[in-house]
Formats: structure tokens, sequence, C-alpha cells
């Protein structure tokens, strides 16, 4: 087992579905400040659903992501700074401006069994010089087999480390550990795995630890798990548990629990919690960022939200199918009315 791992911050761009999107420029330069004292080397800012996110469908940002960006840039001394794009709502155009403003990684997140469609971004990517990561997203949709098989697409495109991402923090222990290790073997040193979990289940630490056990070296997390559904996996914690452990992660577990209660405790519009409706996307296997989609639906159509994600759940909806959750309120709300 490798000895050291690379904890990567999302608090600002996960971050960003708690907060609707609502990050100002104050909290984005206050908290990469903070990540940056603490020793994070790459902090990922942009829009939730990563650049050119901010539309009707997905929801639109207070501030331009750009204009954000650039002052994480300005902000950092020694971080870097990292986008997120899910190509198709983030063009090539989208990462030559985000390297324009000094980004230095890019995160390229695409479903789990799609990875064909980021070998030209990956291409563009490396062209002008970024770090590159890819996401394949809700990774428990897929076998260890076949997520294995998805990376080795990212990384003959130019990937540089490929991301089990656990997108509905649906995966339980070794589920996410055997994904880890299928992509760890078949990579072996062409290129690195990480692990992105989701609190929903509260298994986001735990599988953490195994997916490095597992060879994973990149882990992310977000300060006070800020990030959808019931969160991301606090880096707060995984830098104190990765301490215990004598796993070296190069930052300051003090310094970054300062940074939770201090400065992102004082900003945030909502603290991610285990409640039912989070729960229930862990259990039936749901997007996290699907959770204020189905609150706001809840509240219009006059249907529970935790039933509208069990049926996102039931029909295996994935990110981009935003507007069908009003769909499945509408359904629900019919059949409330046929039974009165
Ligand atoms: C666009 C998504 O929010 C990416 C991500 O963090 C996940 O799938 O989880
Ligand atoms: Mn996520």
């Amino acid at each position: 087992m490798n000895s050291e791992v690379r904890l990567v911050d999302t608090t600002l761009r996960d971050g960003s579905h708690a907060m609707a999107h609502q990050f100002t420029e104050r909290q984005v330069r206050d908290t990469v400040r903070a990540l940056d004292d603490a020793g994070i080397s790459l902090i990922e800012v942009t829009h939730g659903d990563g650049l050119g996110g901010s539309t009707f469908n997905y929801g639109f940002s207070l501030v331009d992501e750009r204009d954000l960006i650039a002052a994480a840039v300005d902000e950092a001394t020694r971080a870097t700074i990292a986008v997120l794009l899910l190509p198709g709502l983030g063009t090539v155009t989208d990462l030559r401006a985000a390297a324009d403003l000094g980004a230095g990684a890019v995160r390229i997140a695409t479903h789990c069994t799609e990875a064909d469609v980021s070998i030209q971004h990956f291409g563009a990517a490396r062209d002008l010089g970024l770090e590159t990561v890819g996401f394949l997203m809700l990774s428990h949709m897929s076998t260890p087999e076949d997520l294995a098989k998805q990376g080795r697409i990212m990384v003959d495109a130019g990937c540089q480390c490929v991301y089990v991402v656990d997108s509905a923090g649906a995966l339980i222990l070794e589920e996410a550990a055997d994904r880890v290790a299928a992509l760890v073997a078949e990579f072996g040193d062409e290129a690195q795995v990480g692990y992105h979990g989701h609190q929903n289940l509260s298994f986001g630490v735990a599988n953490s630890v195994l997916a490095h056990r597992a060879g994973a070296r990149q882990i992310d997390g977000s300060l006070t798990a800020l990030g959808a559904g019931a969160g991301n996996s606090p880096t707060e914690v995984l830098a104190a548990t990765f301490d215990r452990l004598g796993v070296k992660t190069g930052v300051d577990k003090d310094v970054l629990m300062d940074a939770a209660e201090n400065v992102v405790k004082k900003y945030l519009t909502r603290l991610p919690v285990m409640d039912r409706s989070s729960i229930v996307q862990g259990y039936a296997g749901v997007y996290s960022s699907f959770l204020l989609h189905a609150e706001r639906a809840a509240e219009r159509y006059g249907v529970p939200a935790h039933e509208i994600l069990y049926r996102v759940g039931a029909e295996r909806y994935v990110g981009g199918q935003e507007d069908m959750i009003i769909d499945i309120a509408l359904r629900l709300r019919e059949e409330q009315a046929a039974t009165r």
C-alpha cells in the first residue's frame, strides 16, 4: 500500500450544488485562501455541473464562473485551480477560456458508460498543457470490469488520473474498492486512479480509505461535506483519518478544521445532511445533484421529494435528465389525484 495520498478539494464545485450555484467572489476567495494555507494542492472551482453549467436546466450561477475561477487563481499561492467539464455542456472553447484565466487542471466527467465523448476534450486539455483527470460518474451503474474498459478509453485519450465517482453515494465498502482495484490493474503505471464519494449512505470516508488501500492516489473531499445530496466526504475528516492511519497527505488537518468551522460554516446556506431524500438517493442509486431539483418539483407539484427520487432511481436517470424529474412529479400528482 502506498503511504501517501493526494487530497483534492471540491467545496467550490460540488459544493455549488448545495449552494444552488450562489457562491460569491468573497466566499470563493476566503475558501481558496484557507485551503491553500492548509496545503491542499488541487482546488476545484466551477459551476456544480461544470463549465457552461449556468443554464435554465441546471440552475443559473449568481456570479459568472469565469470571474470565480479568476478570483481563485488570484488567491492561490501554491495550489493549482481545477475546473470541471462535462462534454456537451462545456466546450473546448470554455476550456481554453479557463486555461487563459490560469486554471491548471481539468476534470472531464462523463456517464460511466460514455467515456468516448471525452476523447476530444482530453486531447485539447493536453495541448493546453493542463493536468488531466477523468470522472466516470454514477460508477455504481457499471461493473468493475466495464468501468476499467471505460477508464482505458480516457487514459488512451490523454487522461492522467481516472476517478471512480460515486455520484449517488450508493457504493458500499468493497463495491467501491473493487472498482478502484479494477482500474488500478488496468492502468498499471500508465495513469493514477482517484475516488470521489458522497455521504448519502454515510460511506464517503470509509470508502475513501478502502479506495486508497486498493491503490487510489487521489481522493476528493469538501469542507463540511458541502456538496450534492448528503454532501461529499468531508475534507477535514479525510485529513484527520489518513493522519491517524499514518498515510501522508501533506495537508494540515487543523487548518482544514478551522476552515470548515470559520470559513465555510459561516456562509453555507444548507448543511448537507443524511435526511430521507438523500438516503433514498444512496439506496436507489440517484445522482446526488438531483436533490434540489426533486425538492423544487416536490414543492411545486405537491408530491413527496423522496417518492420522486425513488422513481428516478427505478428509471435509472443520469446527469442531464434534470428536466425529466418534473415529468415524474407530474405523474405522481396524477396518480395521487386518481386515488382520491
Ligand atoms: C456533475 C457532477 O456533480 C459531478 C460529480 O461530482 C458527481 O457525479 O458526483
Ligand atoms: Mn459529486
